[in-house]
């Protein structure tokens, strides 16, 4: 299996495109199937996560063309020929969940394998669930698989989520589009992917009003259009690279970076001496003079601390001067990496979903693993700032989530090479 070797090699400087967000392309996708007409999404990032989602799609007849080496998805889903959602292929990826809502408004049915957990959490899908049933789907856990109908069509509700749950919102936003009526999502979640997601569904047809708040009504309509859409900035794609200067100091500009989607984020770096510019080409970040000082970070829904950003923001805080507390409200075993960086000589405690790190002067490079996404790339950050070579295994999981990581990093100065396993 391949691995990605960094070594720390002092400051970095220029410019890393940010690509379209792997987590808003994973929503709009599965929109193609709420319409008999194409769907065309631009500035989609070139993701392992974006191929999974087109096997899906493909598997329930929707074509699916990767064109402009994959930055433009061409989808029609004029015949659909599954209504089954494979265990095979929603067992590699979480946000394969996000056909139910669809299937169900377009065909009256659906056949969608449950997830299961994974490294992070738990991740159940009773969100999902009950929103669809309070708009009259009858859903049915048999041999894995979740059944749903909805014999007389979905009909227009209030739907009041327990917590802010993206797929939730984002499932039953694009059901509530077809429906008879009005529906309206109380505690929707506010993140820039549903905005993305009700933006295209809009130029699709739909009539959506509120997302960005947490109440998004919906009128219902008949049917949906064809439309083009491209897929918003990468928040957390943006917020890794703006580690990389304030890690290893220097001056790296995010091209595309927009301040307004990482406000909680860029508070957070400024309070640790991290200097953050908004130009007219994205974000210019810079390491102030002197140590990175603590800070204390709570992950929360939008538009709070993002938790897809904490094991970064960790990898930060492991060389600052004095203490910080992370506490971690959203997935209850997202730590994952904490250990990892304690081999490279960070010190951390954790206990149940707080950890306390203590800065040192500096990292020292070491093999690590990473069982998710966010804590591969953590360890990478903190590679580039730590003294000798950092050996990262299991970097499929970096493939789901940043395209071209090596260089882009390689592109602003660092001593970053993927080797290729047998
Ligand atoms: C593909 C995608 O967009 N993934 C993102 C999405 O995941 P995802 O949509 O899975 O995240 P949710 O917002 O649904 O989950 C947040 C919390 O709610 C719980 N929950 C969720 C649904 C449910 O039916 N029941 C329930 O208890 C989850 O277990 C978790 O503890 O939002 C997360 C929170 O910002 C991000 O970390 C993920 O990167
Ligand atoms: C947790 C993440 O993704 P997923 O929801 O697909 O597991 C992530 O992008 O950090």
């Amino acid at each position: 299996m391949d691995q990605i070797i960094v070594t720390g090699n002092g400051e970095l400087s220029g410019e890393i495109p940010i690509a379209g967000a792997k987590n808003a392309c994973l929503a709009l996708m599965p929109a193609t199937l709420l319409s008999e007409e194409p769907l065309t999404l631009t500035n989609a990032p070139r993701l392992s996560d974006i191929k999974t989602m087109t096997e899906l799609l493909q598997s329930l007849g929707a074509e699916v063309t990767s064109l402009q080496d994959g930055q433009v998805l061409a989808m029609s889903s004029h015949d659909l020929t599954s209504h089954v959602a494979d265990y095979d292929i929603v067992r590699k990826m979480r946000a394969s969940n996000l056909v139910l809502g669809p299937m169900l408004a377009r065909l009256g049915h659906a056949v969608v394998s449950l997830p299961g957990g994974c490294a992070i959490g738990a991740r159940p899908m009773d969100l999902h669930i009950h929103g669809l049933e309070a708009l009259g789907a009858e859903i049915e856990l048999r041999d894995g698989y979740l059944h749903a109908k909805a014999p007389q069509g979905l009909k227009g509700a209030t739907v009041e989520f327990s917590f802010a749950s993206v797929g939730a919102t984002e499932n039953v936003l694009m059901a509530a589009t077809l429906a008879k009526g009005t529906t309206v999502l109380k505690n929707a979640a506010r993140e820039p992917e549903i905005v993305d997601l009700a933006t295209c569904l809009r130029k699709m047809g739909a009539r959506i009003e509120g997302d960005g708040t947490s109440e998004i009504t919906i009128e219902g309509v008949d049917r949906l259009s064809g439309a083009t859409h491209p897929v918003v900035a990468d928040r957390i794609e943006l917020g890794t690279y703006m580690l990389a200067p304030a890690i290893a100091g220097g001056t790296v500009e995010c091209l595309g970076g927009r301040l307004d989607l990482v406000g909680a984020f860029v508070e957070k770096l400024d309070a640790a001496g991290i200097g953050v510019e908004e130009t007219e080409r994205g974000l210019k970040v810079a390491r102030r003079n002197g140590r990175i000082r603590a800070v204390d970070v709570t992950t929360e829904p939008f538009p709070g601390f993002p938790t897809d950003l904490q094991a970064q923001m960790m990898a930060l805080l492991c060389t600052a001067e004095g203490t910080s507390v992370l506490e971690e409200k959203i997935f209850e075993n997202r730590f994952m990496h904490a250990p990892e960086l304690v081999r490279m000589g960070a010190k951390i405690d954790v206990h149940g979903g707080t950890a306390t790190v203590t800065g040192v002067d500096r990292l020292k490079g070491a093999p690590v693993m990473a069982t998710d996404l966010r804590a591969s790339v953590s360890l990478i950050l903190a590679g580039l700032a730590a003294e000798g070579e950092t050996v990262l295994s299991r970097v499929y999981h970096l493939d789901r989530g940043y395209e071209q990581l090596v260089r882009k990093l390689k592109g602003v100065g660092a001593r970053i090479e993927r080797i290729k396993g047998q």
